[in-house]
């Protein structure tokens, strides 16, 4: 029995699920102990290395939450949204750390979630990368520093399989914008303009998705003035990027008392 915590991975097939596979196994201060897909997956029963095209690292592939989390201090989830309200409430049972990265939730999502923390470490966030959590402290000054002459807008662009809009970093960012200027997000969003939508409204924050091709994920904070415009950029070309951050959660959450937390929390920005 090792003592460095022991990771369960969910959606273990999926592009994000198979990037945090190769980052556990690639670290010295956690150990794989559980790969978990959907059940009836073809990849069930396999060893998960072999699954992923490589040599076996003695993990089979399961279907059964109960029994990989039974073994787990941490369970990093990249999934959809439904199972990750149930793996709330599971990880929470075998007292693991549970890091969120799945996005697109809802509000009665996020309440179960808030739930499930009242027994257990949660960390979540809608983007795990140093760079973004930095943008979002970065956001939140511009937006504090500046008045509703200048229009805030948030482009967000990703790959064609994306099934969520806007993405959970751009209402990150919307949400530090919008705290900045000491205004509830909820009461000045304004996304998916189509038509005749009149002039734009003073003090909305504006939200644009573009899908294509392969991209990892790209985001701009435009602050648009009269004869100025300011632009808060970062982009993401590496999926490592999310997973690295998602283990360093899992080991920050170890020795934390129950409740939610997020990258800010992890990074100490
Ligand atoms: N927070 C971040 O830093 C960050 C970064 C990248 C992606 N994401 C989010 O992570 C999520 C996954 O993204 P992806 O690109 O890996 O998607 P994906 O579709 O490639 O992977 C999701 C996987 O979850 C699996 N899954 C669904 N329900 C399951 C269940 N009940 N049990 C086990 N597995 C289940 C699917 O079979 C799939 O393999 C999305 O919500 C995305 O927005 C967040
Ligand atoms: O690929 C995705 O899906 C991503 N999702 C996150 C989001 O919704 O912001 C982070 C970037 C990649």
């Amino acid at each position: 029995m090792s003592d460095i915590p022991g990771i369960v991975i969910t959606g273990a097939s999926g592009r994000m699920g198979q990037m945090l596979i190769k980052s556990v196994l690639a670290s010295d201060k956690c150990r794989l102990v559980g790969a978990l897909v959907r059940d009836g997956h073809d990849w069930q029963g396999l060893d998960i290395g072999v699954a992923m095209g490589g040599q076996p690292v003695d993990v089979p592939v399961t279907s059964d939450p109960l029994e990989a989390f039974a073994k787990a201090q941490a369970v990093i989830d990249f999934t959809t949204p439904a199972a990750t309200v149930d793996f709330a409430g599971l990880a929470a049972q075998a007292r693991a750390v549970h890091v969120i990265g799945t996005t697109g939730l809802t509000d009665n999502d996020l309440k179960a979630i808030n739930a499930a923390a009242r027994h257990a470490v949660i960390v979540r966030a809608g983007n795990m990368s140093l760079g973004v959590n930095l943008l979002v402290k970065l956001t939140k000054q511009v937006a504090a520093a500046l008045d509703e002459d200048f229009d805030i807008e948030v482009i967000e662009s990703h790959h064609n399989q994306k099934v969520d809009a806007p993405s959970g970093t751009a209402l990150m960012l919307g949400e530090a914008a919008a705290e900045g200027r000491g205004v509830s997000l909820n009461d000045v969003s304004d996304s998916g303009r189509n038509g005749i939508t009149g002039a734009r409204k003073k003090g909305d924050i504006g939200f644009s998705a573009i899908r294509g091709g392969d991209i990892v994920g790209e985001h701009d904070v435009l602050f648009a003035g009269h004869g100025e415009r300011i632009v808060l950029r970062h982009m993401a070309t590496d999926r490592a990027l999310f997973a690295g951050g998602a283990v360093k959660a899992a080991l920050w959450g170890q020795d934390k008392r129950p409740g939610e937390y997020d990258m800010l929390d992890v990074l100490g920005l």
